[in-house]
């Protein structure tokens, strides 16, 4: 079966979510990390390169996403895809804007990119151009606040066209729901106009269905948005087996968590089994230390240990301000990215539950593991994947966006 859909994801938990929604269309997935060696193509139908270049200079995200398109290219990829986050997460200086000119620049003068954050089942609906994260404007969610990222306007059309030089519109709910002929045909008609990006509203699973009908017949458009769009891409494929659900590998346990979003603060804080605070300030002076500190936790921890950075923003914020926010994060990631290596490699570890898309990232390249295969479906958004590291052992990962996952998920994910 050859490569229908080559997606760009511009972090891992975001690459997790589409191959989650993917796999749980009966689509195999699998999901490549960093920029990857061309070479024997896949043979999964849709590929999902995960980069870490939402927060990257915007140089370096085009420079990765362009290498990576290339690559998907080279395997036969039929449509290309740029997976940002559902939430737009972004700043005037990019990284969506950048990446998806280039993007363009490779497909052809012409070509225009066609897409949508909106992904309804993760209560993310798009309205006259408006972004809404559930009953919110995405201005007034939490996403205002986030510390690198923060989402100040929900004017999706407005927040594009501060990004790139190319013409930027957007495409009503009335003629999604009119259906695929007349998106198609407002997509021809915005094209001849000049427009250059086009970002579709969506409250329902029904418009992804009619935008991927649309996006079908012009097959020069670079496709964009979240899971959602590319779950509906994917159900266009059709042929759907029913997924797979392998059993997990034996061995022991262990969940890090380095996100600060409120529903990990949650999950923290429900969670039943025993928990191992780590003291990001210590870190600071004896990084070794803590991290021996925390071993010997995880080592003598009846249950599943669970290894937390998460604290109240007004702790990362005095954190941050003491220490500088790079540097404390890139500490943070770190100290959990040599737990979980230490885990495997003395303590018998084979599955890592592992919170938050920046300290996955981290987590995973520690832990040499550079393609995935989704397993079973965790949580909407989420799914245990297998992976192999580079001594031949077989992990069982599972690497969750922030806002992702029950409250309850720590105790219930490894069912
Ligand atoms: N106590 C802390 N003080 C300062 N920084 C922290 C602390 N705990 C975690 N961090 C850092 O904050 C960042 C959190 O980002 P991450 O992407 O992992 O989670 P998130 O933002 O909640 O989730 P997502 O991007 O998946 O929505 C990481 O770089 C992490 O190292
Ligand atoms: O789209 C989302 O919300 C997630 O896939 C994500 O990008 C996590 O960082």
């Amino acid at each position: 079966m050859s490569l229908q859909l080559g997606v760009v994801a511009d972090d891992l938990t975001g690459a997790c979510d589409v191959a989650a929604g993917v796999h749980a269309l009966g689509v195999d997935a699998e999901v490549r990390l960093g920029v990857p060696d061309s070479g024997a193509a896949p043979e999964a139908r849709v590929v999902i390169v995960a980069l870490k270049s939402r927060t990257a200079p915007a140089a370096e995200a085009v420079r990765d996403s362009v290498a990576s398109a290339r690559v998907l290219r080279s395997w036969g990829a039929r449509r290309l895809y740029l997976k940002y986050c559902s939430t737009f997460d972004s700043t005037d200086e990019g990284n969506i804007g950048p990446v998806a000119d280039a993007l363009l620049d490779l497909a052809g003068e012409d070509a225009a990119a066609v897409g949508t954050p909106a992904t309804p089942a993760a209560a993310r609906t798009m309205h006259r151009g408006h972004l809404f994260v559930g009953d919110r404007l995405l201005s007034e969610s939490s996403l205002a606040h986030h510390p690198l990222t923060p989402m100040r306007d929900a004017d999706l059309i407005r927040v594009l066209a501060r990004q790139t030089p190319r013409p930027v519109a957007g495409i009503p709910l009335e003629i999604l729901h009119a259906g695929p002929a007349a998106v198609a045909g407002r997509i021809a008609e915005l094209r001849a106009q000049g427009v250059r990006h086009v970002l579709l509203d969506a409250v329902e699973d029904g418009d992804l269905d009619a935008a991927a009908a649309a996006a079908a017949g012009a097959p020069d458009l670079i496709l964009t948005g979240a899971a959602g769009f590319a779950a509906a891409l994917a159900r266009s494929l059709g042929g759907a087996a029913a997924p797979s659900v392998e059993p997990p590998p034996d061995g022991a346990r262990l969940i890090l968590s380095g996100s600060g979003s409120e529903r990990t603060r949650a999950q923290v804080s429900a969670y039943r089994g025993p928990s191992h605070p780590i003291d990001v300030s210590a870190l600071v002076a004896e990084p070794t230390a803590v991290v021996a500190e925390v071993m010997r936790f995880v080592g003598r921890a009846a249950g599943t240990p669970l290894v937390t950075a998460t604290a109240e923003p007004e702790e990362v914020a005095r954190l941050q301000a003491r220490w500088g926010r790079d540097r404390t994060a890139a500490l943070v990631e770190d100290a959990l990215a040599r737990v979980a290596v230490a885990a495997v490699e003395e303590c018998g570890v084979r599955r890592v539950l592992v919170a938050g898309g920046e300290t996955s990232g981290a987590v995973a390249a520690a832990l040499g593991a550079t393609v995935l295969r989704v397993r079973r479906i965790a949580a909407p958004g989420v799914a245990w994947t297998t992976a192999t590291d580079p001594s031949g052992r077989v992990l069982d990962l599972c690497f969750k966006s922030g806002n992702f996952g029950g409250t309850d998920f720590f105790d219930r994910a490894w069912d």
